[in-house]
């Protein structure tokens, strides 16, 4: 976040140097065949100094480097003053500096450790406080809806950020939740997600969450309105509103329009990113899911992941690690593409949750002084979301194995299921195959294996098409059990990742200007669609796409 282009480190110069000279030799099997000692020379277990008990392994030798290349791309982070920059953050200057605000997502699980002078970081503790003693209430039934009955069912309207982490990490930690309490999540403007959710809700006994952070974007203000039309068909007299919508937001003024009274609003503040909101009152369908002591653990674990990135050389620094690794794929091998594979169903929206973490983060292509870069950034950006376990190898894992692209991946597991059905045999399966891939992707087959294994008199085509060329990096993350301090050092460890990459690209990671132009032109054509002689200043194909519509549409 320098602003400087990455290109202009003496490090940049090196490692293209290095890559070019030396990438046809970096095989992984001549690797470990070398040094019997690389597993331990390129792993790492964290073990968390403070809060509650976290530890995971961090495997990360079947990477497509020696020593030297990782000292390389550590030179690299150091000439782009990571550290500089971590310790900005940190102390809460205005790093995201096209919107001139702080970026301190990491105050919101920071329980007074430090001390940040930023006006709202006072104000945590206590909107803290607010959403124990008002989940609390709605979780023991003491929150009663307006015919007196207890609330059953939680709707949380919001979309990216004031979605995607709730979603995610409600999915995630379901060992830990209220049964008896039912979470929806509406996020698409589409009628379809609303009117599909509503099916399955009775007015009296259901809560909207209404989550946005400046409650304007259209998407959620629309389906809070749509939402609470359908609550007052029932309930009838707008009072009852009271009871049924509380709203999460930074913006009083428009929340208390919408009619949500002030003691009914979670604050948070505009330091606080879309992205980066699952700490702050963003999380309380979390909190309301996983009861506030577990919401409570996950910030802790963040926050002991936040103190071992502050506060860990380099070289150990876990986030770094996998973030340089990330640049030396991304900017010297090209890859378009870096997946996120959980061996656990738990963390099936994990991935969808971090697409939008690096993609909006790092997808740009300016620096913060205003030059166009002349590398990749958003690197590692494309997931591939919605999938756990070994859903994957029976989709798209084809091409990771013997496709033309490099598409380095992340395997994550728990050691221990929360569901160890059948002597945990399918435990055992999942995690076979979670060692297995790795594996097979790193040293793939050779064709005298093949061609052993097939006996002679087969065609030609048939050896070379069971050949697995191998080579395929990825690193191994495995954890003792999904716990939520675990998960939340998970998500801070990817956090300080993205952070990482996004300082090293003299980007702003803060930012996100391309969703917002989305906004403006929907907006424009929204008032063109009623009559094709409304339809004005665009290209011929979306005139035509319009006009089709407008014939069309029955309503
Ligand atoms: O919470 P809000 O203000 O409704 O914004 C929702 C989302 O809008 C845009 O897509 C971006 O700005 C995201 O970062 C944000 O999470």
């Amino acid at each position: 976040m320098s602003g400087i282009p990455a290109t202009e480190y003496p490090s940049w110069t090196k490692l293209q140097q290095i890559y070019d000279a030396e990438h046809s030799r970096l095989i992984l099997r001549d690797l470990f065949a070398q040094d019997p000692d690389r597993f331990s020379k390129f792993s790492k277990e964290y073990t968390s100094t403070s809060g509650p008990d976290v530890t995971f392994l961090l495997d990360y030798s079947k990477n497509l480097i020696t020593q030297p290349i990782l000292d390389t791309l550590l030179s690299l982070a150091r000439e782009a003053q990571v550290e500089s920059f971590r310790n900005k953050m940190f102390a809460g200057e205005h790093i995201n500096t096209s919107e001139d605000r702080a970026v301190l997502h990491i105050a919101l699980r920071n329980f007074n450790d430090f001390s940040i002078s930023e006006a709202g970081t006072d104000e945590v503790a206590k909107v803290l406080e607010h959403m124990k003693v008002f989940s609390n209430a709605v979780r023991s039934g003491e929150w009663k809806g307006y015919t007196g009955k207890t609330i059953d069912t939680i709707v949380n309207i919001g979309i990216g950020g004031s979605d995607l982490g709730p979603v995610m990490v409600t999915e995630a930690l379901k060992a830990y939740s209220k049964r008896d309490l039912t979470a929806h999540f509406v996020s698409n403007i589409d009628g379809t997600h609303l009117a599909e959710t509503v099916k399955l809700c009775n007015p009296e006994t259901t809560l909207f969450i209404i989550a946005s952070k400046t409650f304007t974007t259209q998407e959620t203000i629309t389906n809070a309105e749509s939402a609470r039309d359908w609550f007052l068909a029932t309930a009838k007299d707008k009072a009852h509103v009271a009871k049924h919508f509380v709203a999460l937001s930074t913006n009083t003024a428009a929340v208390t329009a919408f009619g949500i009274a002030e003691e009914n609003m979670f604050q948070f503040w505009d330091w606080v990113g879309g992205r980066y909101s699952l700490w702050s009152a963003i999380g309380l369908s979390i909190a309301l899911v996983i009861g506030f002591d577990n919401f409570e653990q996950l910030l802790k674990g963040a926050h002991a992941m936040d103190q071992h990135f502050l506060n860990t050389p380099l070289e150990n620094n876990l986030p770094v690690l996998l973030a340089v690794i990330g640049i030396w794929y991304n900017d010297f091998y090209g890859a378009q593409t870096h997946v996120l594979l959980p061996y656990d169903q738990y963390l099936h929206k994990f991935a969808d949750y971090f697409q939008q973490g690096d993609m909006e983060s790092n997808g740009k292509t300016v620096t913060k002084g205003g030059q166009r870069v002349t590398y990749q950034t958003g690197a590692s950006s494309v997931t591939f979301s919605g999938v756990s376990g070994t859903n994957g190898q029976h989709s798209f894992y084809q091409l990771i194995h013997q496709g033309t692209k490099i598409i380095p991946a992340d395997f994550l597991a728990p050691a221990t299921t929360h569901n160890p059905i059948a002597q945990s045999k399918h435990h055992r399966i999942l995690l076979s195959n979670f060692f297995a891939q790795p594996e097979a992707l790193a040293f793939g087959k050779t064709e005298e294996e093949v061609r052993k294994e097939l006996g002679p008199g087969q065609s030609e085509a048939l050896y070379k098409s069971k050949v697995f060329e191998g080579n395929k990096p990825s690193n191994s993350l495995m954890f003792p059990k999904l716990t939520p301090a675990t998960l939340g050092a998970l998500i801070a460890l990817y956090e300080h990742k993205i952070f990482v990459q996004g300082v090293v690209w003299g980007i702003n990671s803060f930012d996100q200007m391309g969703v917002e132009l989305g906004k403006v032109l929907a907006k424009n054509i929204l008032a063109q669609l009623g009559a094709p002689a409304d339809v004005k200043g665009h290209d011929s194909s979306t005139t035509g796409l319009i006009h089709y519509y407008q014939k069309h549409r029955q309503e």
